[in-house]
């Protein structure tokens, strides 16, 4: 195999994802699966850290459409990204994988508050560092917190792992035709306006000319694949 092209990941973690088929919650393979697959990187020595999206449990945006005040819906999807980041941590230890959850909210007793210099610590140290709370604020998503993370840890490369495999030309769940870049620049995602990412975390990623690589996390081996330099998924390139 080819040798390992990143040092230092930031994953973004579908929330979505951890449910599996099912229409809620959390499915036991696939959860066990992805750890698998973060196993696999962590044991060549890549520092990982995550962001967890909240997609199978609540989204302020849903919360807002049936009439709540949409900050308070906001942070009711932030505390449901913590859920998943204990999850995950939880799934992660039982498995052997060192891990420590670091919240955007502070909530004693349940994670350390964020900070960057301790969560640098962390991750050289050969813990996985699960970064709950998104940004901390309302109106913003993981995406951008994700992009955020990846700037302030000094990440090499940002991973979006979805249910899809890549970055279409449009929706693929809404519209069968569309067809899956290999490449593309952040401005070509931004004028295009591709919505598998936020335009503001697309944004962030440009600026601190962060590439990102989009992969379903559903495929096997994709994420180690990725660290060896091979071709998976999308590739977004400043
Ligand atoms: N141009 C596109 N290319 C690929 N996927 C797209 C595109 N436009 C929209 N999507 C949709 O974006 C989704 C992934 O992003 P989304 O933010 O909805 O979920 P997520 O990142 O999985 O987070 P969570 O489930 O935690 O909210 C895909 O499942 C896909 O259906
Ligand atoms: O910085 C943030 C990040 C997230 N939220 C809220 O959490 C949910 C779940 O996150 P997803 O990115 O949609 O998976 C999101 O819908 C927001 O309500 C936030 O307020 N700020």
């Amino acid at each position: 195999m080819t040798s390992i092209t990143c040092r230092r990941i930031l994953l973004k973690l579908s929330g979505e994802a951890l449910m599996g088929p099912d229409a809620f919650g959390y499915h036991g393979e696939t959860l066990a699966g992805i750890v698998k697959q973060i196993d696999e990187v962590a044991a060549l020595g890549v520092e990982i850290g995550i962001v967890v999206g909240g997609g199978n449990l609540f989204r302020g945006a849903t919360g807002a459409l049936s009439g709540m005040d949409r900050a308070t819906a906001d942070s009711m999807g932030m505390l449901a990204t913590v859920m998943n980041a204990l999850a995950l941590k939880d799934a992660l230890m039982a498995a052997g994988v060192p891990a420590q959850v670091m919240t955007a909210v502070t909530i004693a007793h349940v994670g350390e508050p964020f900070e960057r210099d301790a969560a640098v610590r962390h991750l050289e140290a050969g813990r996985v560092v699960i970064f709950g709370g998104g940004t901390g604020n309302p109106f913003f998503t993981t995406d951008t917190a994700a992009a955020l993370r990846a700037a302030e840890i000094g990440a090499d490369l940002m991973l979006k792992a979805t249910k899809v495999d890549g970055v279409y030309s449009a929706d693929p769940k809404k519209d069968p035709s569309a067809t899956r870049y290999d490449e593309l620049t952040f401005d070509e995602a931004i004028a295009r306006n591709l919505g598998v990412l936020d335009t503001a975390a697309f944004a962030l990623c440009r600026e601190q000319k962060m590439p990102l690589q989009v992969f379903s996390i559903f495929k096997a081996g994709a994420l180690k694949r990725i660290v060896h330099g091979e071709a998976e998924g999308t590739r977004v390139v400043p």
